[in-house]
This record gives structure tokens, sequence and C-alpha cells, in this order.
């Protein structure tokens, strides 16, 4: 007899979580006198990414926070992004910057991340906010990792002593959830494209979390039945019928089968990586400002 895997619903979580986040923006706002500000830098036309700067733009705009668009042509220069990011970092309206990445090859993200004031990284990637989560101090959290863990809170899904396994080495997801797990006592796996025997390792997993970026890479007989299984890939891909779709890197059918959670894609991750940047902005705001916000 086959099961089916409770949804970790991040669509619902997230519009639950903006709520509150309206309503904190509403209090902070009549006390300083000011809307907070995200300023989102997206370069070229990636038609994905301009999909995303523009669900964060709408998601600002809800919410009731200024959002500071500055959308550069393919040819941008470093130079130029370097300024645009130290006049951001001087603005008092602006409380978050965040550059949409991929960039375009001709352009290096790491020294423009770096260049971003530590107190305004909405997307936690600066070196400073990154050695804080090593450290296990406060601050800004990458947005997937933290909307991650903020599913699994929502659940209350128990992380003390449990086998996690990440798929991904990545900056942006997998190295910072591997800490956040080993933050909850979770005894952490990394996984990745030159890993042996994945399959043995998955299957061990408690808690497997995938950022591979591969289509439907995991599969049922990877997963141990009963397992959390977190999708945090997002790939669109055409069916042999010509029909685009969007698949995470979890084959959703096999897999629902035998984890006990999973996550939908669309509708999982992807709205808690929104939230969580929305998060981060009035988290730096009520803090620039001296207001404490957790
Ligand atoms: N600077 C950053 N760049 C990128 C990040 C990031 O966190 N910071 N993450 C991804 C893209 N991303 C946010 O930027 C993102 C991806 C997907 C979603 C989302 O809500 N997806 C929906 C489906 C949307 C669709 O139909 O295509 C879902 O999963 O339900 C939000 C944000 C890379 N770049």
């Amino acid at each position: 007899m086959s099961q089916t895997a409770q949804l970790l619903d991040g669509k619902t979580l997230a519009q639950k979580m903006q709520a509150e986040l309206r309503s904190r923006i509403q209090s902070l706002q009549a006390e300083i006198g000011r809307k907070p500000g995200l300023a989102v830098l997206m370069v070229g036309d990636n038609p994905a990414s301009a999909v995303y700067v523009r669900n964060k733009e709408k998601a600002c705009e809800q919410i009731g926070m200024a959002s500071f668009g500055q959308h550069f042509g393919a040819n941008t220069t470093q130079a130029e992004l370097e300024a645009a990011i130290d006049r951001l970092n001087e603005d008092p309206n602006v409380d978050g910057i965040l550059i949409q990445l991929p960039l375009p090859d001709h352009l290096d993200a790491v020294p423009l991340l770096h260049r971003i004031h530590p107190d305004k990284d909405a997307d936690g990637l600066h070196p400073l906010n990154l050695g804080k989560l090593v450290r296990g101090e406060p601050g800004l959290r990458s947005c997937t990792p933290a909307g991650v863990m903020r599913l699994l809170e929502e659940y209350q899904i128990g992380l003390s002593g449990k086998q996690a396994v990440v798929i991904g080495r990545s900056i942006l997801v997998g190295k910072p959830i591997a800490l956040m797990l080993l933050a909850e006592d979770a005894t952490v796996t990394m996984a990745h494209s030159r890993t042996q025997n994945l399959s043995g390792i998955t299957s061990e997993a408690d808690i497997l979390i995938v950022a591979a970026g591969r289509p439907e890479l995991v599969t049922a007989e990877m997963v141990k039945p009963g397992a959390v299984v977190v999708d945090v890939g997002i790939n669109r891909v055409t069916s042999a019928d010509g029909k685009s779709r969007l698949v995470g890197d979890v084959h959703f059918d096999s897999v629902q089968q035998v984890a006990q959670f999973i996550t939908p894609v669309p509708g999982g991750i992807g709205p808690m990586t929104v939230t969580m940047l929305l998060h981060n902005t009035v988290w730096s705001y009520a803090h620039r400002e001296g207001k404490t916000h957790t």
C-alpha cells in the first residue's frame, strides 16, 4: 500500500509571513517616519531573473515596502555596478540591496557582493554575514536556506540528532543550509556532483535537502521511507508533447510515495525565498533605526 507524503506548503506560510511583515512595517513606520526600502539590481534580460525580480518588487509593494528597481543593460560594466552599489550604500532610504544572480559572464559577482554594506546585505551573501553564520552569531541569513529552516520549523520537524543530507554545495544554498542544520544539532553530510554512491548516502537521510540544479535527480529509490524531502530546485523542462512545465530536483510523483513530508515545486521553497528577502530587509530597517526585530 502506498502512502502519500504531507506537503510542506511554502506558499501558504509565505502569505502568512508577508501579512505579519505588513503589520510590523505599519507599526515601525509610525515610529520611524519612513517605509523600509529594498533595491534590486538586475543586469541584462535573463527571462527567469526578470520574473523573479518582478515578483520581488510586487511583494515589496504588497507589504508596504519601497522598492528601488535598478535595471541595467546587458553591457553594463563592473565599474558602473560598483558605483551604483556605492550610491545605494549611502542612500538612507535603502535598507536592503541585492544583486539578482546570475550576472552576465563578463561581470564578477563576488567583488560586487563584497561591496554591499553588510548592514544592507538583504541576500546574506556578504562575507561578514556568512562569517556570522559560521560562528552562530545573529546576522542576515541567505534567503533560500533561511526559508527552508523556517518551513521546517513551521511543521515542527525536529532536527536535533537527525541525519541530514544536503545535495549541492553552492554559496547561495548548499553551504549555508548545511551550517544552519548543524546549528540545530543535525548530523550533516554534504553531497555534490563528484560524490560517489549518491543513492547510498541519500537513502540514509532523515532530512534530505536537494539543491543540485538537475531536474528530477532524486527518485523514490534514493529516499529513506519516512524522510523529510526539501526540493530547492526550479527547472523549466519541455515534455515530449512539447509542453513546458516547472519541475524541481526531486521526482515528486515517486518520492511522495515514500517520504513523510515533501515540498512541492512550484509552491514550496520559491515563495519562501522571496519572503525571507522581505524579512531580511525589515530586519535591516529595524536594526539600522535602532529597533529590535526578530
Ligand atoms: N540574488 C539572488 N539571486 C538568486 C536567488 C537568490 O536568492 N538571490 N535565488 C534564485 C532565484 N530566486 C530569487 O532570486 C527565486 C526563484 C524562484 C522563486 C519562486 O517563487 N518560484 C516559484 C515558481 C516561479 C515560476 O513560475 O517560475 C515557486 O517555486 O513556487 C522565487 C525566487 C536564483 N537567483
